[in-house]
């Protein structure tokens, strides 16, 4: 399964290497088998020692090998550290920074075109998921406009823009049900990702459809993050 920690706005370089070597430590000493990704701020990449199973990512990049875009970070600089794993579409883009659907398209070209993995996270704010299952759908399939299904590299990470850092996760059957028509229709691995914690990532990693999480907060301790990736390792699907 994946298990991915989303840094966000978080840990400077100091306490990212810190946590990334743990975590190195961690996967080396239980042989865990988990795909392990950790989406680490700009400042904190590097060339870290990466264990097969563990890949540092970048969080974001603009779709340009390099250029005149002050203060973006192209795909020159993420290569610099041998970074072959990004995360495009997530919620605090699309909403926050009000990226479109067509930039998150053009990034996703961008960084298919150089085979890196893609983690391409869809999700539903609050106004739409409480107009049914069928509103739901119809918004998640809009934001897959330009983004190429059939990618072998893509990984779908589903979340819901209410549960994100709110401490409110989405029942096990709203979860079941969205993953489930998305397996009907995608080939690519499908992600959880809003408030998942070690309480409960076990009864998420049973749901059928589930291929892993993508966790912010609660993966921002290093022992809660190992122990996530333990409880992965009992799960047998
Ligand atoms: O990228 C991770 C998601 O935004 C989930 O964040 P959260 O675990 O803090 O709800």
């Amino acid at each position: 399964m994946i298990i991915a920690s989303n840094f966000k706005t978080n840990y400077t370089r100091g306490s990212a290497k810190a946590f990334i070597q743990a975590i190195q430590a961690f996967i080396a000493n239980t042989k865990s088998e988990q795909q392990v990704r950790i989406f680490a701020p700009f400042t904190a990449l590097d060339r870290f020692d990466e264990v097969e199973t563990l890949k540092v990512g970048a969080q974001n990049f603009y779709p340009v090998q390099n250029g005149s875009f002050t203060g973006e970070i192209g795909f020159e600089q993420l290569e610099e550290f041998g970074i072959q794993t990004v995360l495009i579409g997530h919620s605090e883009r699309r909403h926050i920074l009000k990226e479109s659907q067509s930039l998150s398209a053009q990034k996703y070209d961008f960084a298919k075109a150089r085979e890196s993995e893609i983690i391409y996270c869809i999700g539903e704010p609050a106004e739409i998921r409480v107009q049914g299952i069928d509103a739901v759908m119809s918004y998640l399939w809009e934001q897959f406009e330009g983004i190429d299904i059939s990618y072998d590299k893509l990984i779908i990470a589903y979340e819901p823009v209410w549960a994100i850092g709110t401490g409110l996760t989405a029942s096990l059957e709203d979860i079941e049900e969205v993953l489930t028509r998305l397996r009907d229709k995608l080939c690519a691995p499908l992600l959880y990702g809003g408030s998942v914690k070690v309480e409960n990532i076990e009864t998420i990693l049973h749901v059928n459809a589930c291929d892993g999480v993508l966790v912010g907060t609660a993966s921002w301790n290093e022992n809660a993050f190992c122990e996530m990736i333990r409880i992965a390792d009992n799960v047998k699907k």
